[in-house]
């Protein structure tokens, strides 16, 4: 049986209210079962209307924490920075009062600041109640990269580290990542994407027609951990 379920709609509006509703229910209901919640969001372009949707959801935010599924190693005051997307996009309206948990240390490099980043994710509460990945177009997920150098260790179901420095030819720039364990140790697992070519891309992945070293977003798609679902629009 498939681990996987794929909402598709016709524009990325729809697909970004639909998750922001689901999401807030979910967390809605951490925080009444356990008194927190956690959730680990992706960075990229495809994100930044479900941030502001959610951003705007009714929720108990102060008892939120929100940390990156992935981050570029660069300052939070760079473009490319996963962090100043989370700052601008869903740190705002009601959810500015959630806890912002970032990976970037300010070290210069993601070796240097792999200690103190690991503490801050180890530090969270798990399982994660959600997890929102993102994938590029070469098949990458959080910083799990074709060619990564540590892509191996990131994607071993098994490996104890909580993140990994990751350096790739398509990456732009060093990077840090959670690893694999961390990513599925989660209630609830959503891939957000859009355009035809990732839609066939994925389709490929499920097919089983593309390989986790090459695709590794494979690596999430073929799991029986947590159930995915993805939620996609043109
Ligand atoms: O570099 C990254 O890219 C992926 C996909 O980004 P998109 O721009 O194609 O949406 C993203 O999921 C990841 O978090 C980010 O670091």
């Amino acid at each position: 049986m498939s681990n996987v379920t794929t909402h598709s709609f016709t524009n990325c509006g729809a697909q970004a209210v639909a998750l922001a509703e689901r999401v807030a229910t979910q967390l809605r209901e951490a925080i009444a079962a356990r008194g927190t919640a956690v959730i680990a969001v992706s960075g990229g372009s495809t994100p930044k209307d479900f941030f502001a949707r959610l951003s705007r959801e009714a929720l108990d935010w102060a008892k939120v924490a929100i940390t990156l599924v992935d981050e570029r190693w660069v300052p939070d005051t760079d473009e490319r920075s996963n962090a100043k997307l989370v700052e601008t996009t869903l740190l705002q309206d009601a959810a500015r009062a959630a806890r912002f948990v970032p990976l970037y240390t300010g070290a210069p490099t993601p070796e240097a600041g792999l200690a103190e980043a690991g503490a801050r994710i180890a530090a969270l509460p798990a399982p994660f109640d959600v997890v929102v990945l993102g994938m590029g177009e070469d098949g990458h997920t959080a910083s799990f990269f074709p060619g990564g150098d540590h892509l191996a260790a990131a994607l071993d179901p098994h490996g104890t580290a909580k993140v990994l420095p990751m350096h790739a030819p398509g990456a732009g720039e060093p990077r840090i990542t959670l690893t694999l364990p961390v990513l599925l140790d989660t209630r609830a697992l959503y891939l957000l994407v859009s355009g035809e070519k990732k839609r066939d891309l994925l389709a490929d992945v499920r097919l089983g027609l593309a390989d986790a070293k090459n695709h590794p977003v494979r690596a999430v798609v073929q799991q029986d951990r947590v159930p995915l679902a993805v939620y996609w629009c043109p």
